[in-house]
């Protein structure tokens, strides 16, 4: 009643269940009998978001709905998500309701607030900066030049057809997979492959628990006593590749303290572990547990998210060849296949000069953004442009919806059109922020830099030497779990360029 006095209106609450069983109604009308759209049009959310979509028609941009008995104020309004995402004072808190992403993130930087998240975020920066991303993008190159590998000896049995279709879901997703593991828990140990193959798994089960009545988040049922199972099994195996980092550096003895344990994300996170350092109380120490879990964060925030932009990114340049062309032409001009070893890595200063390619990741990321909806909690009362919210309070913010408001990108919001980027992300819109494929203000992504280059390593190597068209067997009609994904599969016809 608070919301409706200020005019804020929405669909009804029902007890306990708030507007759940609207939304789910809507949700299956929007996907179940209605015919996948045409490949080359843009305009998902009537599929993707049916409920948001009807409701956003029904009562404007900026309504009250009910998580169970959770009030949310969803918001297509510019303003008031830039107030909520830049905020520095802990007003609007991270609040993950499913339980299982708790044990797929642990206490990582995604998930936890306040001081904790500082002391996190201060360690895990550095892991991000201009060096590390280099080693991080030759990795990507690696593991790169073996999918190509593979991808050549498929064509070559696919019967002299000089092409193969192949599904960029899994590709992609066992490629990222490869990449995020060993950045993320390094190379050397022999349990790193059962670790990926254990997150990836993690990540199934939380996928699969998004779509579960919240009543069942919580009770012991098959799915969470497994996923316990694997978090227990996760930890331990964890924790050996972080002893055996430890040992094998010497990181223990009386000279050395925390320093060697290795120039990747896990030596930083071994550094700010290190007994010797937790006895200094310094402000950026972490716990065993939570140098397990910025290991699983890193992995989870960062594999899948990847897949799905490079996903969407060779599925817009199937769909629009003259673009493919466009990209291949620059990469060709600039990272010229000459006398180089197939599949040989671009340097930092040819992926500069890519700027055909860096526009249509920017438009990619407009349109099918990885991460589709995000959310804050209201720590406390607050007002939100002029309308006083409760705490408690859920703010919803529906990226991809924003991303296609008119008054902010132009008549042409729902097209494929790489050119609006032409002079930068701030210039693409109306207003400089518009772009919230990474967030933005304190909580903006940290892995912004190293996933942009790891898509754009892949794509300049792949796109060098074969080229991309749409399989018929595609089916148009992208759904959201914990990231943006279609129907069934991505399936492309992959054919060699250099016969
Ligand atoms: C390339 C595709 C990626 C996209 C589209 C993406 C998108 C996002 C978005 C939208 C958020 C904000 C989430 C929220 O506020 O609830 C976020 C946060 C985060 N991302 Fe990414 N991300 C990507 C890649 C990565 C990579 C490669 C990593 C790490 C290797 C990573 C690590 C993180 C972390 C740790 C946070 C939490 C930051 C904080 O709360 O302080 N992301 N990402």
């Amino acid at each position: 009643r608070a919301f409706a006095r200020q005019g804020v209106r929405g669909p009804p609450y029902r007890f306990l269940a708030g507007s759940l069983p609207e939304a789910k109604q809507l949700l299956l009308a929007g996907r179940i009998g209605v015919a996948p759209l045409d490949a080359g049009c843009h305009d998902i959310m009537p599929i993707l978001l049916p409920q948001f979509h009807k409701w956003v028609a029904d009562y404007g941009r900026t309504f009250l709905f009910w998580i169970g008995p959770i009030p949310a104020v969803f918001s297509t309004d510019l303003q008031l998500i830039k107030q909520v995402l830049t905020d520095r004072t802990g007003l609007y808190q991270k609040d993950f309701m499913i339980p299982v992403l708790k044990f797929l993130f642990g206490n990582g930087v995604i998930l936890i607030n306040g001081d904790d998240w500082k002391r996190h975020r201060k360690v895990v920066l550095p892991a991000f900066n201009h060096e590390k991303i280099k080693s991080m993008s030759a990795v990507t190159a690696e593991v790169t030049k073996q999918m190509m590998q593979q991808w050549r000896e498929q064509i070559d049995q696919s019967g002299g057809e000089e092409a193969a279709e192949i599904d960029m879901i899994l590709a992609f997703n066992d490629l990222t997979s490869k990449i995020n593991g060993r950045v993320a828990f390094g190379t050397s140990h022999e349990d790193v492959e059962e670790v990926i193959v254990l997150m990836r798994e993690m990540q199934k089960l939380a996928t699969a628990a998004t779509l579960d009545a919240p009543i069942l988040w919580y009770l012991p049922t098959r799915r969470n006593l497994h996923v316990r199972r694997l978090n227990k099994q996760l930890r331990s195996k964890i924790m050996s590749i972080m002893q055996a980092r430890l040992a094998a550096k010497g990181a223990n003895d009386n000279s050395g303290g925390g320093a060697g344990c290795g120039d990747d994300l896990l030596g930083l996170l071994l550094e700010a572990w290190t007994p010797q350092r937790r006895g200094s109380a310094a402000a950026e120490t972490l716990t065993a547990d939570e140098v397990i879990d910025e290991c699983k964060t890193f992995f989870a925030a960062g594999q899948e998210t990847t897949a799905t932009l490079l996903v969407w990114a060779m599925f817009l340049l199937a769909v629009h060849p003259h673009w493919q062309d466009k990209v291949r032409d620059e990469l060709l001009r600039e990272f010229p296949a000459g006398d180089t070893a197939a599949g040989e890595a671009p340097t930092a200063d040819v992926l500069a000069q890519l700027k055909l390619l860096h526009m249509v990741l920017l438009e990619t990321s407009r349109l099918y953004p990885p991460i589709v909806y995000i959310q804050r909690r209201a720590a406390m009362d607050v007002v939100l442009g002029d309308i006083k919210v409760p705490k408690g309070t859920v703010i919803s913010i529906p990226i991809a919806m924003l991303h296609r408001d008119k008054e902010i990108w132009g008549a042409d919001a729902d097209e494929f059109n790489p050119m609006r980027f032409e002079h930068g992300a701030t210039k693409a819109a109306k207003d400089p922020k518009a772009l919230l494929s990474f967030s933005l203000g304190p909580r903006v992504c940290t892995g912004q830099s190293f996933g942009i280059v790891e898509v754009q390593v892949v794509m300049a190597m792949i796109l060098r030497k074969f080229s991309f068209s749409l399989s018929p067997k595609y089916v148009h009609k992208p759904k959201y779990l914990l990231s943006l994904t279609p129907k069934r599969g991505m399936p492309l016809i992959v054919k060699k360029l250099d016969g």
